[in-house]
């Protein structure tokens, strides 16, 4: 059986990504042109590269188009519910770090914890005639740590695409769940992050779907162990 690898073509990642497979002994290499979207591992005809972004990799990975992918956890956990279930976490590979977290105005002075957002949700419509909002792309994140993790079922998510922490300033949200990596972002947006609000702690990972013909085969297997090995 051939065995895919998903790997990043572009962005964070890409670059590091490629890093960790040399040192695991596959030497990737694209197909064709540096543009092409398929790659191969030198000395391998057992093992397929498959170039796509980050967000893809964590979906081609779910509906098992590809054996395995490096992308980071968050992509993964918010693409895929009961993903521990589906996926197999492998290795963390020490790049691509990223904390999602949820983040207030640093004028809410009374506000440093969720239980102290609770108390924000459960008053604010009396108090502002609507929901607290809060603007995220990370919507299953974010409702399991809301709901699942701390009860807290009165608010409303407003889909956001970019500038996530613009959203507080303009209007457009009260609060705001999003990665950080060194916080810069959520200073120059007088934001703060609860002391308990940090959902999860990300980095790059190489992820395999949990399919049925794995079991038993040693190149799934020597793949797990030469990554491990390389780190
Ligand atoms: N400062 C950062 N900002 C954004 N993502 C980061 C940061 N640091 C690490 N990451 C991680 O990088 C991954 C996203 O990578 P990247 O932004 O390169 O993806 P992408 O190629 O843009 O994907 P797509 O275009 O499909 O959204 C996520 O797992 C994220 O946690
Ligand atoms: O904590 P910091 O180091 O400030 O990083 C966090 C910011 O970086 C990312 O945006 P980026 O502009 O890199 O682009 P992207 O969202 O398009 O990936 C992310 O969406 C945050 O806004």
């Amino acid at each position: 059986m051939t065995i895919t690898i998903g790997l990043p073509s572009k962005g964070r990642m890409k670059e590091d990504s490629s890093a960790v497979l040399a040192r695991a002994g596959f030497t990737v290499t694209a197909v064709g042109n540096d543009r092409s979207y398929r790659g191969r591992v030198e000395g391998r005809d057992d093992i397929e590269i498959a170039f796509l972004s980050a967000s893809e990799i964590s979906r081609e990975i779910a509906n098992g188009t590809v054996d395995f992918g490096v992308t980071g956890e968050d992509l993964v956990r918010e693409g895929l519910a009961e993903a521990d279930a589906r996926v197999e976490f492998c290795a963390r590979l020490g790049f691509g770090h990223a904390d999602v977290v949820v983040a207030v105005p640093e004028i809410w002075l009374d506000v440093d914890t969720m239980a102290d957002l609770g108390d924000v949700a459960a008053d604010f419509r009396a108090r502002h005639g609507r929901r607290l909002t809060i603007a995220t792309k990370y919507w299953r994140l974010t409702q399991q740590f809301f709901s699942g993790n701390h009860g807290i079922q009165l608010y409303r998510i407003v889909e956001s695409l970019g500038a996530t922490e613009g959203a507080p300033a303009s209007g457009s949200a009260d609060i705001i769940v999003d990665i950080t990596s060194t916080g810069s972002t959520l200073t120059a947006n007088h934001l703060k992050i609860l002391s308990d609000g940090v959902i999860l702690k990300s980095e790059a990972c190489l992820v395999r779907a949990r399919k049925a013909e794995h079991a038993g085969d040693p190149v799934v297997a020597e793949i797990i162990q030469a990554v491990r090995g390389a780190l």
